[in-house]
């Protein structure tokens, strides 16, 4: 197998030096690295790039099985490869849904094939996402896709006995909820942020409530029956500051926030285009600064994409008829860099942690086989993703890979790259562009 030699990478944004990448590991540094270098390695220039641990995403909705048409495990994960990803999380809100052993391995599988990243299956919650009854989690997390993360994401566990009863099963395997924060009964019709810009279009609003009070009373659940609950893409100051206080009070929670919360507002609905329909709905600025100050100091944990890919006809509809979401594995990466490298806020170092370490330990992918997000030392599995802090692009949709186009940064200028990425030292993308896995080994 090829060998690669990254020649002059800066390490978590440090000082420059030299990494082999040899047997699925990194297998020297700096003077070693050179000399491990033989017949079958490859030397990649990656001067002036820094090296970062192979990205992992929280939440992914991967669409197979079921919306084909929007994206399917081999196109998700190719985008995801090619964002710097070398883990993706698969949401279970697929058709049917992830709700048993079969479907999780059937997706576990698919992204095996596939080869482009490690897929790590989302169990469901509840049997079809309804809500009412527990679905299988046990046989999930005891499947091959070894299941840890469960989630009704794109609804809410609303039932207090349900969320109840989920945080205390999943303890005997050491899993944890991801909780969509949405009270359903206060978001009924909902179309966007409530507020002045929602009265303004005449669109239904989505108080910031709704989000806040499911996240209160989960973080007092967790604390009751001592379970671990994570929080998806918080999008309120609000929000911040309940999960601010659970923290200090000790309770076992973790939250993530999205890209596009951190660099857009509830003001692109003035637009009307469905593009920036999101489920949570982009807020104010405000809540926009206290998302990138709580992302800094640690108060929100990981950035995840929530990667929604649409088909044409989902989307490009009026903004009531039109589904939530929005793409981001390709631009998650360099949404941050601007957003929080390029004010100040973060160093590199920091973005591992937030999207990849971090994430990895949630996921509890951080140890094993699949062993992910450690920092770039010798003997670590060879997930690696080199990045250009200096490059600067415009996003034209048309060239990203996911199979649906509904990104909201069309024509935005973003900071930084994604070179290579290299999943257990086989290179899953160079020079910018993807490359076919072969018959993956296994
Ligand atoms: N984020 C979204 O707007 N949509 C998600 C569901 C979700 O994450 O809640 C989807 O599956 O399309
Ligand atoms: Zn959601
Ligand atoms: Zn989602």
């Amino acid at each position: 197998m090829t060998t690669y030699l990254l020649r002059g990478a800066a390490p978590l944004g440090g000082a420059p030096t030299d990494l082999l990448l040899a047997d699925g590991r990194i297998a020297a540094t700096g003077a070693d690295a050179a000399s491990g270098a033989d017949a079958r390695t490859v030397t990649v220039d990656a001067e002036g790039l820094v090296a970062l641990p192979g990205l992992v995403d929280l939440h992914t909705h991967l669409r197979e099985p079921g919306r084909e048409d929007a994206e399917t495990v081999a196109s998700g994960t190719r985008a995801a490869a090619a964002g710097g990803f070398t883990a993706v999380h698969a949401m279970a809100n697929t058709s049917p849904v992830a709700d048993t052993a079969g479907v999780v391995e059937q997706v576990w599988r698919l992204g095996r094939d596939a080869g482009w990243v490690d897929v790590l299956p989302v169990g469901a919650v509840s049997v079809g996402l309804a809500g009412t009854q527990l679905a299988e989690l046990g046989a999930m997390a005891h499947s091959a896709a070894r299941v840890r993360v469960f989630s009704d994401d794109g609804h809410c566990v609303h039932d207090p006995v349900l969320m109840r009863r989920a945080l205390e099963y999943v303890k005997a395997f050491d899993g944890v909820i991801a909780q969509h924060a949405q009270e359903p009964r206060l978001t009924q019709g909902a179309q966007m942020h409530e507020g002045v810009v929602s009265a303004e279009v005449g669109l239904a609003g989505w108080p910031a409530v709704a989000e806040e009070a499911i996240i209160a009373r989960d973080v007092l659940l967790a604390e009751h029956v001592g379970s671990r609950l994570h929080v998806c893409h918080l999008s309120t100051a609000g929000s911040v500051e309940i999960v601010r206080w659970a923290k200090a009070r000790g309770i076992d929670v973790t939250a993530e926030v999205t890209p596009h919360h951190l660099l857009l507002t509830d003001g692109l609905a003035r637009t009307y285009d469905p593009l920036y329909k999101v489920n949570p709905p982009l807020r104010t600025a405000e809540d926009v600064e206290a998302l990138r100050a709580a992302l800094a100091d640690g108060t929100i944990d990981v950035v995840a994409t929530d990667h929604a890919p649409h088909t044409r006809e989902d989307k490009d509809c009026e903004w009531a008829a039109a589904a939530f979401g929005m793409t981001g594995l390709e631009t998650a990466l360099p949404v941050v860099a601007t957003t929080m490298v390029e004010t100040g806020r973060m160093t590199w170092a920091e973005v591992a942690r937030v999207l990849s370490a971090t994430p990895a330990r949630i996921g509890r992918i951080d140890s094993g086989p699949l062993a992910q997000g450690r920092p770039l030392a010798v003997g670590e599995p060879a997930n690696v993703t080199l990045v250009d802090p200096a490059a600067r692009w415009t996003v034209d949709p048309r060239g990203l890979l996911s199979a649906s186009t509904n990104t909201p940064f069309g024509g935005q200028e973003l900071a930084s790259r994604v070179v290579a990425t290299f999943l257990r030292g086989r290179a899953t993308v160079l020079e910018g562009a993807p490359v076919e896995p072969e018959a993956v080994t296994r």
